[in-house]
């Protein structure tokens, strides 16, 4: 089956989010705000000093030189947090301040402390300025009444932060998308206990749980089956029906412990498609059991995280309802690298430039994931056809 048309099939059994909840600031990491939010207060509320100095009035220093200082009667000082009431800019008076104070009215700009001889009393100015110089203005940062983040803005970094300047704690997000995450095979361990012979550390868990749960997901449980198909099917009878998807990595192959197929057969699970052209990765399945979706990913490190970005991100979209979740094609230059001919669509590491893409890893191997490290998209390689510098390639990128 082609790619899209395994994309396409997952889209329609994927159930579409609704539901709200309000969580703490720094729990809403990752999250999609359920409703716009506009600013109650401006940000500053207040017109506030850009550096240390004096706040002055403007006209009063005007022709200002070092040769010919004017000098401004000192009535006290407003630090920052204070209040800056207890002044009024009268004509040949300035205010001690420091940065971010409030300036009191009757003030109309900021003289650097650099261009005066700091004097406490006193204070000698070499300088004029314009008005407004070194003043932040009420709503500088935010105007009262604007909107601030749209409806179903994703919250991150500056975001949160815009948030927590409006003296906002809780936010109202859509609920998450809810995840659980099945491990199937023998010999994966988690980090943290010596490696027994023969066994590798679950690594794969690592990648899939961030990039889950820092785009609007949540990982609801992580299990580990071991190699028999009574035991899948009981962690997914177990914990099943708490999640919107169930990723299972592994298992799914040919040999005598890939036990997804008999473990789904015995489940009932109906099969929603089982192999896709694609490389590597060809053995991914999904299933849809008691309507709840199951992705199954190839073991192989590097297959299972290309089947991930090509099924899982198309499928947060759609549960979202948003674009900026989904996968993004661009045609773009192979400034360096090549890949000989493949018989299936091969889905090849790419480190994007400026001037293109380019194929720096060392090795192609679906089971090496060290390789990725430097590597930020996938490069579309069409079946049958070889890829060298200088081609037009489509890359895909997925959201960062
Ligand atoms: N005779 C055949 N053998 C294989 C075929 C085939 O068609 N005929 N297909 C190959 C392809 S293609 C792939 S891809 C792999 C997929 O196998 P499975 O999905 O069944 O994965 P496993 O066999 O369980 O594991 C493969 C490999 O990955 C390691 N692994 C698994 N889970 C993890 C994890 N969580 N963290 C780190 N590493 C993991 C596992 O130890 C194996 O080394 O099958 C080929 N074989
Ligand atoms: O599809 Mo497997 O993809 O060779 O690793």
């Amino acid at each position: 089956m082609p790619v899209e048309s395994a994309q396409n099939i997952l889209k329609q059994h994927v159930p579409i989010q609704s539901r709200s909840e309000t969580v703490p600031l720094l729990a809403a990491q990752g999250r999609m705000l359920a409703q716009a939010v506009y600013a109650q207060a401006p940000v500053p509320s207040f017109a506030r000093a850009g550096m240390d100095g004096y706040a002055v009035r403007t006209a009063d220093i005007k022709g200002a030189t070092p040769e010919l200082p004017v000098t401004l009667a000192v009535l006290g000082h407003v630090y920052p947090g204070e209040d800056p009431s207890l002044f009024l800019g009268q004509p040949q008076t300035a205010v001690r301040v420091l940065t971010g104070s409030p300036i009191p009215t009757g003030f109309d700009g900021v003289i650097k402390q650099e261009w005066t001889n700091l004097d406490a009393k006193q204070v000698a100015i070499f300088h004029d300025i314009a008005p407004k110089t070194n003043v932040g203005a009420v709503g500088e940062d935010i105007p009262q009444g604007q909107q601030v983040l749209a409806k179903h803005s994703y919250l991150n970094y500056e975001s949160l932060g815009i948030l927590a300047s409006l003296g906002v704690t809780d936010v109202t997000v859509l609920r998450p998308l809810r995840v659980g995450l099945i491990f199937t095979g023998s010999g994966i361990q988690t980090p943290g206990t010596p490696l027994n012979p023969g066994s590798i550390y679950n690594s794969l868990m690592y990648p899939l749980v961030t990039y889950i749960q820092s785009h609007g997901g949540v990982v609801v449980f992580k299990e580990y089956s071991d190699t028999s198909s009574h035991n899948f099917a009981n962690i997914i009878r177990q914990y099943g029906s708490q999640v919107d998807l169930i990723i299972t990595t592994g298992g799914v192959s040919v040999g005598d412990q890939d036990i997804v197929p008999k473990a789904l057969a015995a489940l009932r699970a109906k099969i929603l498609f089982q192999g896709v052209a694609m490389k590597p990765g060809t053995p991914v399945l999904a299933s849809l059991w008691q309507g709840h979706l199951i992705l199954s990913l190839s073991g192989n490190l590097f297959a299972a995280l290309v089947n991930f970005h090509l099924f899982y991100w198309p499928l947060l979209a759609q549960f979202f309802d948003n674009d900026q979740f989904a996968l993004k094609q661009q045609t773009t230059t192979l400034t360096k690298g090549s890949m000989p001919p493949s018989k299936l669509r091969r889905f090849v590491r790419g480190q994007s430039n400026e001037e293109g893409v380019a194929i720096t890893a060392k090795s192609h191997h679906a089971s090496v994931l060290s390789d990725l490290i430097d590597n930020d998209c996938l490069i579309i390689q069409p079946q049958n056809t070889q890829l060298q510098s200088g081609d037009q390639v489509q890359i895909l990128t997925w959201p960062r």
